[in-house]
């Protein structure tokens, strides 16, 4: 294999490995979440290559090529999977930077591991990129890397995205190896972030922590400041991410979705309202809040069970991690009070699906929905509402949305809750649900007039753009 000339480095491939699948041989199918969305069609366009976790334990691959992009897998062990995946990512980070919605777990164990699997995505980043190529590292599982692989590969132009929130500062301090990461971050020649909040609490910590030199610029541009390490400027920017939004616009009118949306309304009974949910099937994501507003509207009356559906996919996700088994058993207990109280035989009012859903099937679920809720206690950006509104062509549908979702900060005219104010979620729902056609109209124009115009290749070019161009600049050392 050629080395290349643009490296992604993230925790999983686009595609997972699943030795179970039925075809006998094991196989591969697309990997879950919004990382994996908004990547695969910027790498692509880039002949680039990917650097990432095959998704299942010991399990080793040559690399390969798929759809014009270069597989690096990194192979991890069953026991890394527990320790950097499932235990330091995702029982430790993942909860501490949602707000510590659940308590994190810090476990010496694991955060060994975890810097034990950054050295070898380092290492393998290191041997895919050409002589002065650009990697883009992503995400909370590999906040080592960025100074990892500048130690082995000084030529390199590094950048780091993180998807999910950056956590208040009093927040991250909790952390006992809060230093080591943002050493790992300042690796990075450019750390991204979606938010300028984030960006200004990492700026924050370089200076609490390291004693770092940092400047923040009050210009309304990507870059919000910098910090000097030695004779390195490392540049801190805010890029809201987004998806291919001309894609899903495109697509969702085709026939087949166009019919299959019509087939889905008839199917459930032609409801006069049909409420959508979509989300891996995560705490973050509030889908325990919007059930309680429903049934608390079906149980006032304001919302008659003869008239309102609602359709609630839920992938599953990291279902070995103790947090995300109990929040299963809690909305599937949930949607069976809800289903037991207001359903009737052969008309559930809430259609829940645990398991994954191709993107047909899903586009033509935005398509036929009259309310998309999405929910969450806090979610990096959360794309799933901004898909929902690119297919929207015919500028119809509403969107309640949480304020505590990064896409809540490009997307003002959408119904905005406080996902905690569950008087405030049922108003939003009514609302949505109910709002003179004229005027919801509006609300969608102005919504897609945003998503249409800021899509994900201008978020990649804007990061890249501002990557290739860092690196310039004097620092107080360098010029000692
Ligand atoms: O890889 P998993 O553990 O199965 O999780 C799936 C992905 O979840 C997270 O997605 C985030 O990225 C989205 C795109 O920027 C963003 O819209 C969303 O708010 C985030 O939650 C995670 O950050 C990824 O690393 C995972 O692959
Ligand atoms: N059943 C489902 C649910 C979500 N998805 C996709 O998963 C992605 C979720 O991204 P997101 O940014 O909303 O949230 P995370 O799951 O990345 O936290 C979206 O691109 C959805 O289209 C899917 O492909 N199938």
């Amino acid at each position: 294999m050629t080395a290349a000339d643009l490296v992604v480095v993230a925790n999983r491939l686009p595609v997972d490995y699943d030795p179970s699948a039925d075809d006998g041989r094991g196989g591969w199918r697309r990997s879950p979440g919004g990382l994996v969305t908004a990547l695969e069609p910027v790498l692509r366009a880039a002949d680039g290559a990917w650097v990432g976790w095959p998704g299942a334990p010991d399990v080793a691959f040559d690399p390969f090529t798929e759809d014009g992009i270069t597989l690096h897998p990194v192979s991890l062990t069953e026991g890394e999977v527990a320790g950097y995946y499932e235990g330091f990512s995702n029982a430790t980070l993942w909860p501490l930077y949602h707000d510590a919605i659940v308590a994190p777990a810090y476990d010496r164990t694991w955060w060994r591991t975890y810097v034990a699997v950054n050295r070898r995505f380092a290492e393998a980043a290191a041997d895919a990129a050409a002589p002065g190529a650009t990697v883009w590292v992503h995400d909370y599982q590999l906040q080592l890397v960025p100074k990892m692989l500048r130690d082995l590969r000084p030529d390199l132009k590094i950048g780091f995205f993180l998807h999910i929130p950056f956590p208040p500062t009093e927040l991250f301090l909790q952390l006992p190896w809060r230093t080591a990461v943002v050493e790992g971050l300042l690796g990075a020649d450019l750390v991204g972030f979606h938010l300028p909040g984030g960006a200004r609490n990492f700026l924050f910590l370089a200076q609490r922590l390291l004693g770092l030199h940092t400047s923040a610029h009050s210009d309304l541009d990507s870059c919000v400041g910098t910090v000097d390490v030695g004779d390195r400027r490392v540049q801190v920017g805010a890029f809201p991410i987004s998806i291919d939004s001309a894609h899903f616009a495109e697509r969702v009118r085709s026939p087949h979705i166009r019919e299959r949306a019509a087939q889905v309304r008839e199917e459930l009974g032609n409801p006069e309202t049909l409420l959508l949910g979509v989300d891996r099937l995560d705490y973050t994501k509030g889908i325990d809040i919007r059930l309680e507003a429903l049934h608390e509207l079906l149980d006032e009356g304001t919302l008659d069970p003869e008239k309102v559906v609602m359709v609630q996919l839920a992938t599953p996700s990291r279902e070995r991690v103790s947090a995300y088994a109990q929040l299963r058993e809690d909305i599937e207990r949930k949607v069976g009070h809800l289903n037991g109280e207001y359903g009737q035989l052969g008309r559930p009012v809430v259609h829940y699906l645990h398991r994954p859903v191709d993107r047909d099937e899903l586009m033509a679920l935005y398509s036929a929905a009259d309310v998309m809720l999405v929910t969450p206690l806090r979610d990096g950006m959360n794309l799933v509402a901004k898909e929902y509104i690119a297919c929207r062509t015919d500028g119809t549908g509403a969107l309640v949305l949480s304020e505590f979702t990064g896409a809540a900060s490009e997307l003002r005219r959408a119904h905005l809750v406080n996902p905690h104010d569950l008087d405030a979620v049922k108003r939003a729902i009514v609302i949505a649900a109910t709002e003179e056609p004229a005027t919801a109209a509006r609300r969608m124009q102005s919504l897609r007039t945003q998503v249409l115009h800021h899509d994900v290749d201008r978020w990649a070019n804007a990061f890249l753009t501002d990557l290739r161009a860092s690196g310039s600049g004097t620092t107080a050392a360098a010029s000692a």
